[in-house]
């Protein structure tokens, strides 16, 4: 038997970091995905072939573990309708039989990612023979949500192989609202391991697609009343989203009210940027594009603020500058990705070219798209 699920990657629009700390932020799913093939043994055949096998196709990785081996270690059982966090001691556990399988040091990143699939393939299905072939459009570790579209995608599949009516129907369709619901949850879970402290906006963003405004876990769905457009730049400058996360969860720790006011500020430029967006007054589109543009300056320096900027992305912001277009980070920060807002009638051509021809990547990405689907 075979299910496929796939999840978008995602860009925050307002508020990364601010978010983890009890801030609203704004973020909307875009169409790259990371794509996900369960594959289960036919009964008969699974006496033969007591493996879990995870491929990691894009980089040409592959990684196995006997079931017995998996009893052996991991010290749970699955209960796929109630999602708990995976315990230091299991993690622990994890963490050996990820040892195991050597992975190559320059991909040793993949260690958190490795582990995560361990736990919610496990705590979903338990322990049972499996292939899972996992590709990916997004880059890893850039601010793009790979992790978390990772995670959707991955409990996505697991979730959708327990549904009793398989009834192949054509093409992508999404789940209902008790599994999306549900596997939003495990994903969250995931999302731990690999975040440390993840606020769940990638994973809900990922799950549910449209644009979100999100506090403190509470979804507000929004309908957006202008064109949109952003250019994506990949600074390729590698970094780390749990030790980002900490490293403002310690500066919030030695200055706490001056944080609070840098994460009030932004609980602010959310809602007014939320409330733009969705705006049906008669305020000309060119308008709301200057308010946007002048949220995002604001934006960009309180993420100074919090510590996350990055040389790479100072270039891109002056890179952009010169073209009078304005960029903030997105995500996690300390390279990865930035957004450049593209007032209409942007020609993005001469922009690109200078961006690139500095060693950065650029692409454009359609926003507000689908969330978790599966297939059959
Ligand atoms: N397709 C994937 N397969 C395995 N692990 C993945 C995959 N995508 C993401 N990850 C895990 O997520 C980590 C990157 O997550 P993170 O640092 O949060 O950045 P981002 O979510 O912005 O891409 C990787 O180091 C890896 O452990
Ligand atoms: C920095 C943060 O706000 C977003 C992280 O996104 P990403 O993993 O860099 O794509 C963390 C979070 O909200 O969990
Ligand atoms: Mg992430």
């Amino acid at each position: 038997m075979e299910v496929k699920a796939r999840a978008p990657g995602k860009i925050i629009l307002a508020g990364e970091h601010a978010v983890v700390h009890g801030s609203t932020a704004v973020a909307a799913a875009i169409d790259l995905y990371t794509y996900v093939t369960l594959r289960l043994p036919l009964q008969s055949a699974a006496e033969n072939n007591d493996r879990l096998t995870l491929q990691l196709k894009d980089l040409s990785l592959e990684f196995s573990w006997s079931v017995s081996r998996l009893k052996e270690v991991i010290p749970c059982d699955s209960n796929t309708s109630s999602p708990a966090s995976c315990s230091g001691e299991t993690l622990k556990s994890i963490a050996v039989l990820v040892e195991e399988q050597n992975i190559p040091e320059e991909k040793i990143w993949l260690s958190s990612g490795i582990s995560t699939f361990l736990w919610l393939y496990t705590s979903i299905r338990g322990f049972s023979p499996a292939t899972v072939i996992i590709t990916t459009e997004l880059p890893y570790g850039s601010g793009l949500g790979s992790s978390a579209a990772f995670c959707v995608a991955l409990t996505s599949a697991l979730i959708a192989s327990s549904i009793l009516d398989k009834t192949h129907r054509e093409g992508w369709s999404s789940l209902d609202e008790t599994n999306l619901e549900l596997l939003n949850k495990w994903a969250f879970e995931g999302e731990k391991i690999i975040h440390g402290k993840p606020s769940g906006i990638d994973n809900t963003v990922s799950a549910y697609g449209n644009m979100i405004k999100f506090c403190s876990g509470e979804i507000t769905r929004l309908q957006s009343n202008m064109p949109l457009r952003m250019l994506i730049t990949n600074t390729k400058v590698g970094r780390n989203t749990k030790a980002l996360v900490s490293g403002v969860s310690e500066r919030t720790v030695r200055h706490p009210d001056a944080m609070k006011s840098v994460f009030n500020a932004v609980d602010s430029i959310s809602k007014e940027l939320a409330a733009i967006i969705q705006s049906k007054d008669q305020n000309s589109v060119t308008e709301k594009e200057e308010s946007i543009k002048e949220l995002m300056e604001i934006n960009q320096g309180l993420l100074q603020s919090m510590g996350v900027s990055h040389s790479s992305i100072d270039t891109v912001i002056r890179t952009t500058l010169k073209h009078k277009l304005t960029s903030k980070l997105t995500g996690a920060g300390g390279g990865g990705c930035v957004l450049t807002l593209l007032p209409t009638g942007t020609v993005v051509d001469k922009v690109v070219e200078e961006l690139e021809s500095s060693g950065f990547q650029c692409f454009s990405a359609s926003i507000g798209g689908n969330g978790a689907e599966i297939c059959f």
